[in-house]
């Protein structure tokens, strides 16, 4: 090759990294995925109470005594009482409860429960999941938790098959549960208004539905197994509100912030495993009007005006995690 030829070839390949550069800037997430470099694929070294060590750092030592889902017997013989109302607590909605737990179940599985060392990773709903090829690496983890209706039908690639528990509300359980999950995953749900606990019961019970009381129409017809439903304890929610982001836990009517469920998700994870990482997690840059939130569907940060979360914070939040080690992260962040 003439050296002419080598400075064209040169020159064009500067112009090329100038264009990824400023097209990654402007667009964040498109081409950063071309700098990324997937972690490998051989298992962390698991250490049993490591998770569980750092929550106590994070939480403090209450979590301890906490059960992980609701029991039919803290409310059907003791009446537990609660200080705070949902979504922190369980005060004012104990009847509807006590009758969805009645017909659903809070046993932590076998499967999860013989493990020496609990490998875990929460999956967020993040764009940045979008050609990952993560799919591999999470389908290797002991449990795999992902959130609300975030698909894995046509998207096994690059975030995996495998689900043993999803979180979910009335609202986010647009999902077929036959074919996004597998046959024993534990369906988690995060209530939020006594409502949810009323949806459900109408739901697994077959009774008659009801339309209102929702910000968006629940599934009226929504095929699972009562045993595999469970009622995440608000003990979770209280905490990760309180200790993450340091939100009022009785706020005015109006104001209502409250955590994500996926940092909800996180904060479970600590509490029940013994090593947390992380995916999938990460929004845009709120000056970023045009970039897409999920890995799954085209929206941004728009549809979540309104919604209660303040996601800077949760950022901090997540970024002080990965800094003292609690979890660790298989995306960027
Ligand atoms: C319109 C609206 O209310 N959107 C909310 C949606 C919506 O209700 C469901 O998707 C419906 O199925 O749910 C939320 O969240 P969502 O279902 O979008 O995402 C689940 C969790 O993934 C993390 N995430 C997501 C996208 C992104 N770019 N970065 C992230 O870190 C977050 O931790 C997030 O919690 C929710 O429940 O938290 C929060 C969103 O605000
Ligand atoms: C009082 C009320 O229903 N508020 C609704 C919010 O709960 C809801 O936020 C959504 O509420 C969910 C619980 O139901 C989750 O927390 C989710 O992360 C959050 O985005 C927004 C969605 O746009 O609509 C309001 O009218």
């Amino acid at each position: 090759m003439t050296s002419k030829s080598h400075w064209k070839l040169l020159a064009l390949a500067l112009i090329l990294v100038v264009v990824m550069v400023w097209y990654s800037i402007s667009r964040e997430d498109k081409y950063i995925e071309f700098f990324y470099f997937p972690i490998s694929e051989k298992k962390e070294p698991c250490f049993q109470g490591e998770a569980e060590r750092q929550a106590s750092k994070i939480f403090g030592n209450r979590s301890r005594e906490q059960p992980i889902f609701l029991q039919l017997k803290d409310y059907f013989w003791v009446k537990t009482p609660s200080t705070y109302e949902l979504p922190f607590g369980t005060k004012g909605s104990e009847d509807l409860l006590l009758r969805v737990l009645a017909i659903t179940s809070y046993s932590i599985p076998e499967s999860i429960k013989s493990l020496e060392c609990r490998r875990c990773v929460v999956v967020g709903n993040g764009h940045r999941l979008r050609n990952s090829s993560l799919g591999g690496v999470i389908n290797k983890y002991d449990v795999v938790i992902r959130l609300n209706n975030a698909p894995v039908a046509g998207y096994e690639g690059d975030v995996g098959s495998k689900t043993t528990i999803r979180l979910f509300y009335p609202e986010s359980a647009h999902f077929d549960p036959k074919i996004e999950n597998n046959p024993d995953t534990l369906l988690v749900l995060v209530a939020f208004k006594a409502m949810d606990f009323h949806w459900i019961e109408t739901i697994l019970s077959d009774k008659k539905r009801v339309r209102k009381g929702f910000w968006k129409q629940p599934p009226l017809i929504w095929d699972v197994n009562p045993k595999q439903v469970r009622i995440l304890n608000p003990f979770f929610m209280e905490i990760a509100a309180d200790k993450l982001l340091s939100l009022p836990i009785q706020q005015p009517r109006k104001i209502k912030q409250k955590p994500t469920t996926g940092l909800l998700a996180i904060t479970l994870a600590l509490h029940l495993c013994d090593l947390v990482h992380i995916a999938g997690f990460g929004y845009p840059d709120a000056s970023n009007k045009k970039q897409t939130i999920h890995y799954y569907e085209q929206i941004t940060l728009k549809s979540m005006a309104g919604s209660g979360h303040n996601v800077s914070q949760e950022a901090i939040a997540i970024k002080r995690m990965l800094e003292m080690g609690a979890v660790k992260n298989l995306t960027y962040f």
